[in-house]
């Protein structure tokens, strides 16, 4: 499993519009796949350690789901690719199946990693937002047979948002070398405040949230309706497959913020001395 962005390519990797070109299409696989997890109710039990046993495993059934998936993919070499952070960094030790690519260097080393922040948002706050209106916060059961779907659907929001929130990184690396001596400055005086002021484009921002906004209600439609039955250009926000304001709201709140943390802690490191020269390694075994 290979990075589907061209990071084979530095002079790409590293242009701002090319990367927010992908944070765009990002936006897409977010949105469908949340769409597929509102298709079923909360069910809080999948996410309450022990509470439904699995063998061998003292976490909750969704992170064991996802520490099974996550092996599978570290197996076809999935956290080679500098886009991509595993929850599970243990994952990393995985013999990969398949060959390693030669990416080039882009990234600075460095160690951050925020999987475990967006988990928490993710069941904490996002999930129980998306439920609410479509199918509701409660649990159907294990007889009822959502356990396995509902964290079939959580693993591929979280590896979607995390893919787009460490995006950063990239973001964060192409503003460097444009404003290589200002960045410096503040990187050296420890910055931080200052630093995230200088990463934010407030217009850039406001057109992510409007296009994220227009994504949800058209995405979230059936195109073959007539406005009248609840199709594309119904007026009737009851109607849609996700909860269109509590998307936005997820971006506005959670994934543009990390994302802004993931820019600074990465500049943070930006000048650090590097351990070793090594082809970008995944955060977690630098
Ligand atoms: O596009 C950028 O410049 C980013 O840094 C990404 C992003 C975002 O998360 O969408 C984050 C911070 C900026 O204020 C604008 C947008």
């Amino acid at each position: 499993m290979d990075s589907t962005i061209d990071l084979l390519d530095p002079s790409k990797a590293l242009d701002l519009n090319y990367i927010r070109y992908q944070l765009i299409r990002l936006e897409d696989t977010i949105v469908f796949t949340l769409i597929e997890r509102a298709q079923f109710p909360l069910n809080p039990t999948i996410y309450t350690p022990t509470a439904l046993p699995v063998p061998d495993f003292s976490g909750s059934f969704m992170d064991w789901m996802l520490f099974q998936q996550e092996s599978i993919y570290a197996r076809v070499r999935r956290y080679q690719a500098p886009d991509e952070y595993p929850f599970f960094p243990e994952v990393l030790t995985v013999e990969p199946i398949l060959k390693p690519l030669a990416y080039p260097k882009l990234l600075h080393q460095n160690d951050v990693n925020v999987n475990e922040r967006i988990k928490d948002v993710y069941v904490n706050s996002i999930l129980p937002a998306i439920c609410r209106r479509s199918v509701g916060t409660g649990d159907r059961g294990e007889q009822k047979e959502n356990y396995g779907s509902s964290a079939v659907a959580d693993v591929a929001v979280l590896q979607a948002l995390s893919r787009r929130i460490h995006f950063g990184k990239f973001v964060a690396e192409a503003k460097f070398r444009e404003d290589e001596a200002g960045f410096t400055r503040l990187i050296k005086e420890g910055k931080g405040e200052e630093i995230g002021n200088r990463i934010t484009k407030k217009a850039v921002e406001e057109e992510v949230l409007r296009r994220l906004r227009y994504k949800a209600k058209i995405y979230g439609r059936d195109p073959t309706l007539k406005p009248d039955e609840g199709g594309v250009f119904s007026e009737d926000v009851g109607v849609g497959k996700i909860d269109v304001e509590a998307v936005v709201k997820m971006y506005q709140d959670f994934v543009i913020p990390l994302t802004k943390d993931v820019e600074v802690e990465y500049l943070l490191q930006r000048l650090k001395e590097p351990k070793q020269e090594v082809a970008d390694t995944p955060a977690g075994v630098v």
